[in-house]
């Protein structure tokens, strides 16, 4: 896979190349090239903002010099990504999708935002997704897209060590993961669940479920209403009904 980020603040990016990620650029499963917005300004201040039409605060992104860096970047098979509060919210399920894209370009705001042309230009071309890491402003695109990215490429095919553990993370299956433990076995005074020790695989796969599904509940109830039909068998009902009636009685 290809990525292609535009920014106005390369070294924002750096983090991209440490760690997991790291290792797949150099191991060659991605290719990573961030690339300075104002290589394609044409003045002497090297503007890529002006103030917006219709009056109001703050600085609007200018069309010309995105127009061109998309020009430059953007080829046959890339999805454009641009990050803003305004987006549809990022989900495990778009990571999945991204992890199967051959060439994705992310185009980091900043200031208010980018004129609305550029999308609606590369929309025509290309397929654009704008996309928001969550319900609240940041300065700039560039944490969303080391957000986005680190999600999506921990997917690909040989990035993690152990592909398995990805299958059982949380959204995976459409619930949070439950709570993990190590050794020791006691520490400060708290044991690890007696069930994790016992070596019974069904046991400790059912105790699993149980946690997630309780998790699940108290945490992020609405995941539940988005499983698809016929995930949850009768035990997981009877388990979600005596938590409900926990929660009932608690107030
Ligand atoms: C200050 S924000 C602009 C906010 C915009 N005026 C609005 O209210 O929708 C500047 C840039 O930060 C990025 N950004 C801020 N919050 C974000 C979020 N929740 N998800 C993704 N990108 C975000 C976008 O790239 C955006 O263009």
């Amino acid at each position: 896979m290809r990525i292609d980020v535009i920014t106005i603040f390369p070294e924002y990016l750096d983090p991209l190349r440490a760690a997991l990620l790291g290792r797949a650029i150099e191991r060659d499963l991605i290719q990573l090239e961030v690339h300075d917005l104002r290589n394609w300004t044409y003045d002497v201040h090297r503007a890529v903002d002006d103030a917006p039409y219709g009056g109001g605060p703050g600085m609007v992104m200018k069309p010309q010099v995105w127009g061109e860096a998309l020009d430059t970047v953007c080829g046959e098979a890339t999805r454009l990504v641009v990050p803003t509060p305004a987006g549809r919210p990022f989900t495990q399920e778009m990571a999945r999708a991204y992890a199967r894209e051959e060439h994705l370009v992310f185009a980091c705001g900043r200031y208010e935002g980018i004129d609305q042309r550029v999308i609606e230009d590369a929309a025509r071309r290309m397929p654009v997704d704008e996309v928001s890491i969550g319900d609240y402003v940041l300065v700039g695109g560039e944490a969303a897209v080391l957000v986005m990215v680190e999600a999506t490429v921990r997917l690909l095919p040989g990035v993690l060590g152990n592909p398995v553990s990805a299958e059982q993370d949380s959204f995976s299956d459409g619930l949070l993961e439950g709570p993990s433990y190590t050794r020791p076995e006691i520490w400060r005074e708290l044991p690890v669940p007696e069930v994790l020790r016992s070596g019974n695989h069904a046991l400790i796969e059912r105790w699993r479920r149980d946690q997630a599904l309780e998790r699940t509940l108290r945490r992020r109830p609405e995941l539940l209403d988005r499983l698809p039909e016929g995930s949850l068998d009768e035990r997981d009902l009877a388990l979600l009904d005596r938590v409900r009636g926990e929660q009932r009685q608690a107030g």
